[in-house]
Order: structure tokens, then sequence, then C-alpha cells
């Protein structure tokens, strides 16, 4: 009997997010919004199919069995947008780009943006992911002793592997500007979100606002910059810029103004890097509780290069730390939330949702949901085995969305965060400076609160 209480003490549990013990009344739900909205989410969200209730005016439903996601998500997809909060989010700094776009105005910008996703295509981008984290390899390595802010290091790595493999270079943008302007921009998300919840109107002042509409300017001015600058030139090329350049609507025969790229060209900076990073992020938090899985990570990296460097067609092969990486984002999940709202009354699970429901997938909540993991907060990438994965339902796990709008990027992120883990992880050892562990902060994206930072050694042995 006592058997399993000591070994679950002996795997150290990574941190997560604590629900409230009961139903928060207005103003502490409306202050838990405020702070870290995934902290209002009650613990029938991780036990019960669906979940409804009102969140301070809107009607929300949860929704969790994985049936009844596909039904949201994949198969009534056509009945849902984007939600007001997510917009009234995003769409300052993204205007109608592909991400905050819907409807024919979605389709046409999903279609011009394809080929680049293709998979050959990516495949190509491979040796510029390697060769940025073999900077930041390097840039480690001469301070071997010291501590880094891992999220801030990843930032970093991904920033320079978008800007160079999209916009063909670096286009003179300040990635450390860019990296505080999301941040501050995401910082104020909080409001934005509980500000929709309240169905105040747009103009509604709040704290940062000022902050986070500076960031965004800069941001703006910095892609409108690199837009005009490839007018100028003439210059064709195949980067997102060019394919952007010369998409047309089918339906109008119009190409994109300056506005629509920079929308599309912001949207792909930053959907395409901070959620990547944060991805490696939280790997490396893992990976500190878990040694022994680092170790498998290390010697799988050893037999695939035959100890020699990583090479692109490397990549692919890395079976093992692919399902690293899919378990930690399983545990936490770069988006953890995605959300719609419905368009036409229907019918969920025999409950009517009248048009204009807020329908939440909660993705973290899903990937901890105890009618579909064993042991849901345990850290154990054999969950990844191909045969175990058949086995569960599809839509049990979704880091990237699912359906139509699914994550355009899926396949870039995966070549991306195994080839960093690949190049660093055989040469250096991270261990959490302050021995605690980070909090989870909801801000669109799942950050910790205060950044990580991580104590760099040598990893000796065969790697180093
Ligand atoms: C680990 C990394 C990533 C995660 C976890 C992630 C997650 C997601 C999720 C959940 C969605 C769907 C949102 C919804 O349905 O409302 C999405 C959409 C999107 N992602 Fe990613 N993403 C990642 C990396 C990337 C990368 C590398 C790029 C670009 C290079 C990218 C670009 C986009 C875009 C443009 C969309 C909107 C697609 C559409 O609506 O058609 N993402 N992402």
């Amino acid at each position: 009997m006592i058997a399993p209480s000591i070994q679950h003490h002996a795997s150290p549990r990574p941190v997560r997010v604590a629900p409230p013990h009961d139903a928060l009344p207005a103003l502490k739900l409306l202050r838990t919004v405020i702070r870290n909205p995934i902290e209002v989410w009650p613990q029938a969200v991780y036990e019960e199919p669906l979940y409804r209730r009102r969140l301070l005016s809107r009607d929300t439903v949860f929704v969790m069995d994985p049936d009844l996601v596909r039904t949201v998500l994949v198969d009534e997809a056509a009945k849902f947008t984007k939600s007001e909060a997510m917009l009234r989010s995003l769409e300052p700094a993204l205007g109608e780009g592909l991400l905050t776009a819907d409807g024919e105005r979605w389709r046409w910008q999903r279609r011009a943006a394809a080929p680049i996703f293709r998979h050959e295509r990516i495949l190509g981008f491979v040796g510029e992911m390697i060769a940025a984290a073999e900077r930041r390899r390097d840039a480690w390595l001469s301070i071997a002793g010291g501590t880094v802010d891992v999220a801030h290091e990843m930032m970093h790595t991904t920033f320079d592997i978008i800007v160079e493999t999209m916009l063909s270079g670096r286009a003179g943008i300040d990635a450390g500007r860019v990296e505080r302007g999301i941040t501050d921009y995401l910082e104020s998300t909080s409001w934005t979100v509980a500000l929709a919840l309240l169905r105040a109107p747009r103009w509604v002042p709040y704290p940062g606002r000022g902050r986070a509409e500076r960031a965004r300017d800069y941001l703006r001015e910095e892609v409108l910059r690199i837009v005009a600058a490839r007018r100028h030139s003439g210059e064709r090329r195949s980067d997102l810029i060019g394919l952007l350049l010369e998409a047309r609507d089918p339906e109008t025969d119009r190409a994109m103004s300056d506005q629509d790229l920079a929308d599309n060209l912001l949207t792909f900076i930053t959907a395409g890097h901070e959620t990547t990073a944060l991805a490696l992020t939280w790997t490396f938090y893992l990976l500190d509780l878990h040694p022994e899985i680092a170790d498998r990570v290390v010697a799988e990296v050893a037999t695939v290069t035959a100890g020699g460097p990583l090479r692109p067609e490397h990549v692919e092969q890395l079976a093992y730390t692919r399902q690293v990486l899919q378990e930690a984002m399983r545990l936490y999940p770069p988006a953890p939330i995605v959300v719609r709202a419905a368009q036409e009354d229907l019918v969920l699970a025999g409950e009517r949702i009248p048009a204009g429901t807020s329908v939440y997938v909660p993705v973290y909540a899903i990937h901890r949901h105890v009618r579909l993991w064993d042991e849901p907060d345990r850290f154990d990438p054999e969950r990844f085995v191909p045969s175990v994965v058949k086995a569960r339902h599809r839509y049990a796990y979704l880091p990237f969305g699912a359906g139509p709008r699914i994550c355009i990027g899926m396949s870039f992120a995966l070549l991306e965060a195994a080839a960093i883990l690949a190049v660093l992880l055989p040469v250096v050892r991270l261990s959490r400076a302050s021995g605690r562990d980070p909090d989870l902060k909801l801000r669109i994206t799942l950050r910790p609160g205060t950044g990580l930072p991580m104590r760099v050694a040598r990893r000796q042995g065969r790697g180093g």
C-alpha cells in the first residue's frame, strides 16, 4: 500500500496551475482574470467533458471531450469565428492577418502563405536553425558557470531563425526591443480579455495600455520599413515577403496593401518565434527535473550524428528528442487555450449553445485531463511512442490546435525545436539557478512569470 506514494515522491512533480477551490465571486474572478486568467479555470475543467458558466458577462462553454473538440474545431468549424476577447487582444497589433482574420479574408491569406510551409521547403531551413543554435551554444560555452534567462535566450534564438528564414535576414530589426515589445504588449492582454468579458467598449483605458501601444507602434513601424525597403528595391525573392507581395485575392485579384503585409509579417514574426521559444524553455525546465531523460536525448543525438556535428538530415531522425518535446508541450502547451465564438445556435453534448457563446478549448486542461491521461502531471515522453499515440484519441492532444485553423508553422516549429535541443543539450547542462519552480502565467501564451534563470555548466562525457 505504501509503495505508490514512495514512488510518487521519488519522481519530481513539475509545476502546475492550482485551480480555485470554490466558484470565485465576481470581483475575485475579475481580479484573477487580470492577474492570471488560467487560475480561474475550475477543477471541473480537468475532470468533466464540458463545463458551462457565465464568466463576468459572457456565457462561456469549456469543451474538453475530444469528440466535442473535433466538433468545434473541425467538423463544425464554419459555424465559429475567432472570439471577441482574442480579437480585442491581438487585432490592434496583428490587424486582419492570418491569425486574426476570418472567412474569405482568412482563406486567401492562408493559401498565399502555404507554399513556404511545404515540407521540402521547411527542410531547406534546417541549416539556418542549426546555425542559430550553434551561435547560442558558443555564447553559452563562453560563459560556462554563469547564469542565463533561458526564456529570454530561447526568444532570441528563435527570433534569429524566423527573420533569417522568413524575411531572408535580420533587416536591421533590434531583437531585444522586439522581445521587450512583445512582452509589454502581451502583458496588457489580460486586461483586454477582462474588459471583453465585461463587454466594456474598446476605448476604455487600463494600466499598461500606453506602453502596449508604444510597443505595438514600434513593431508595426519596423515591419512597414521592411516592406517599404523590399518594394523599393524591386528585388524578387521567394521568402515570405516575396510570396505575400505576389499573392492575389482570387475573388478580387487584389494584391496585399502595405498594411495587409505588415499585419501578416508581424503575425509570422510573433506567432513564429515566441511559441517555439516557450516550448524549448519549458523543455529545459523539465529536463532539469529529469536528468535521466536529458541523458537519453544526448545519447540519441550521439547515435544519430555518429558523434559528429548535427546536420540537417539528422534532425528528422531524432525520434526520442521529438517525443520529449511533444510531452513538454503536453504539460506546458505554449498556446494553452483556443477560443471561438459560435456564430449560429448549435447543440453540444445535448447542451443548447446559442449564437454568441464563447467556446473555450482549454488545451492546457485537456492535456492534463484525468479521463484522458494516466497520471496527467507526470513528465513521461513514452506517451509519444508512435503505438501509444495511435491508441489515443486524436483530439486529446492539440498543442497546435486542429482543423482548418491548425498552426501553419507546426512542422517548422517541431524541426526547429528538435534542432535547437540537439545542438545545445549535448554540450551544456542547465539547472535552475534559484532551485525554485517557475510560475505559470497565461498571456495568450503560457510563459514562466519571471523568466527562467538557469546555471550553465559544460556537460561532461560524450558530448562535451
Ligand atoms: C511550438 C510552437 C508553436 C505552437 C505551440 C503554435 C500553436 C498554434 C496554435 C494553437 C494555433 C491555432 C490557433 C487557433 O486555432 O485559434 C496556431 C496558429 C498559427 N500559427 Fe502557430 N504555433 C507554433 C509555432 C508557429 C510557427 C513556427 C509559425 C510560423 C513560422 C506559426 C504561425 C502560426 C500562424 C500564422 C497561425 C494562424 C494560422 C491560421 O489561422 O490559419 N506558429 N499556432
